[in-house]
């Protein structure tokens, strides 16, 4: 059966609405792993509920951790999740679905296990790249059996207890296998010392925030930015503590709707925008603002305003390689061209996303091709027609963004959305509609766990 198309709704004028983004992802699932691994029970408060934390959440439970609902602490946010601890468990089989969190955060978490704990997930899950932390578990004394491809499907075959200690990974194409062993460091005996030799590391922010949320639990980490060796991280042995944490929203995920006002010349507001933060979609504000928009942080969240002008720009994304597929769209609304760099990685993604940006915005008549590490994005006048997803969240919220202001964008599968946003063609609509958009809270449909 064909996948369905979503005709995307063309703007009437400018939008001006309030938009609630749903948690973080990479906060949510960093935040169930260091849960699952601490010495008590503890509480992860507003987390996304989305395929990604979803399937997170299930392998967890199927672990033997207890994730329970409780009621929410936060008007309006739906329930909160009780984490208790326990003996991790196996023989288990953990489906990642096409989850970089789950497939990469959680091979380490198996070896604590005490039988086999095998992984799979969607097809594309068989092409993301994952021997770099096949290779480094092995190293740290784990047994893992796998076709020898460096990717799933695997079998950890966990004893118990990992000893850790120092291992060198090639991370130039995910910053996932840094996060993925430090993650489970503090609970590996002689702790862990991850050292990165390779091409540049992506996505750095996020290693960032993987440091933040470990100290946070009370782990012992030293990290490059605060003086130490550069591409060397060293986490101690210990117990993690039981903590209480909030999700900030998804602010990678608040990228289409920021991108709404910029394009149509209008007004959004994004409740509950942290002042500060690790997560790498902080970075809109800026990148916004230099191609055209203007923001400011306000008691009522961040509010961002289009003039209708929209810039190209030059920019090198490799620190925040989430946030392209959208850009790549208002790129190629814009009034001038943009260069995109530093994200050769982002071929590795959900799909090949240079490849899948630059296929689709052509197809509706874009000029975009494809250098070594990016994207050079030329404006044309864009016309109507099937804009194809492949699977990837992020592809179908840029298709969005052009459908704006081109007629007649069909968006294959947008459902594929629900990946890291619930209903989004619902909040969409609703901000078009200029009232308050708020996520349903309701589990998509075969997301696992409950
Ligand atoms: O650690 C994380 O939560 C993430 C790290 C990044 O991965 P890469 O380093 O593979 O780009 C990012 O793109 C992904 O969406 C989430
Ligand atoms: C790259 C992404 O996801 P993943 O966590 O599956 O790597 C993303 O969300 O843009």
């Amino acid at each position: 059966m064909p996948d369905s198309l979503w005709t995307a709704p063309l703007a009437a004028g400018p939008v001006d609405a309030t938009v609630t983004v749903p948690g973080s992802k990479s906060l949510t699932n960093r935040a169930l792993v260091l849960a699952a691994l601490a010495a008590e029970p503890g509480y992860v408060r507003k987390p996304l509920r989305s395929r990604d934390t979803l399937l997170m959440a299930a392998a967890l439970r199927s672990l033997g951790v207890g994730i329970e609902e409780v009621p929410g602490s936060a008007p309006g946010a739906g329930d909160d999740w009780r984490v208790i601890p326990g003996q991790l468990r196996g023989p288990v089989s953990v489906d990642v679905g096409n989850a970089g969190t789950v497939m990469r955060f959680l091979p380490p978490v198996a070896t604590l296990a005490d039988g086999p704990v095998s992984f799979d997930g969607d097809p594309r899950s068989h092409e993301r790249p994952l021997g770099s932390v096949i290779e480094a578990l092995r190293a740290l004394g784990a047994r893992i059996e796998d076709d020898g491809r460096g990717a799933l499907p695997l079998t950890v075959h966990g004893t118990g207890g990992l000893d850790g200690g120092t291992v060198t990974v090639d991370a130039s194409s995910s910053s996932q296998f840094v996060s993925a062993l430090l993650l489970s460091g503090p609970r590996f005996n002689r702790g862990v010392e991850v050292r990165h030799a390779g091409g540049r590391l992506p996505s750095l922010p996020h290693i960032r925030m993987t440091v933040e949320t470990l100290r946070a639990a009370g782990a012992r980490v030293d990290a490059p930015e605060d003086g130490g060796e550069p591409d060397v991280w060293r986490v101690a042995a210990g117990a993690l503590l039981g903590r209480d944490v909030t999700v900030e929203p998804d602010l990678s995920n608040a990228a289409p709707f920021l991108a709404a006002a910029l394009v149509t010349g209008g007004r959004v507001v994004i409740p509950d925008w942290p002042a500060r933060t690790t997560q790498p979609g902080d970075d809109l504000r800026e990148i916004f603002t230099r191609m055209g928009g203007s923001c400011e942080l306000t008691d009522a969240g961040l509010v961002f305003s289009g003039t209708g002008r929209i810039t190209g720009i030059d920019a090198d994304l490799g620190d925040v390689g989430e946030l392209t597929p959208v850009i790549a769209a208002v790129a190629a609304l814009a009034d001038s061209p943009s260069t995109l760099r530093g994200i050769a990685h982002l071929r590795l993604h959900e799909t090949d996303r240079l490849a899948a940006l630059a296929k689709e915005i052509g197809d509706l008549g874009g000029e975009v091709a494809e250098t070594e590490d990016g994207l050079r994005i030329t404006p044309r006048r864009l016309r109507g027609g099937v804009f194809h997803t492949y699977e990837d969240h992020r592809l179908a919220t840029a298709a969005a963004v052009l459908g704006l202001v081109v007629e007649g964008v069909q968006v294959e599968n947008v459902a594929t959305t629900a990946k890291t946003l619930p209903d989004f063609p619902g909040l969409w609509t609703s901000m078009l509609a200029g009232g308050p958009a708020t996520s349903s809270t309701t589990p998509p449909a075969g997301a696992g766990g409950n």
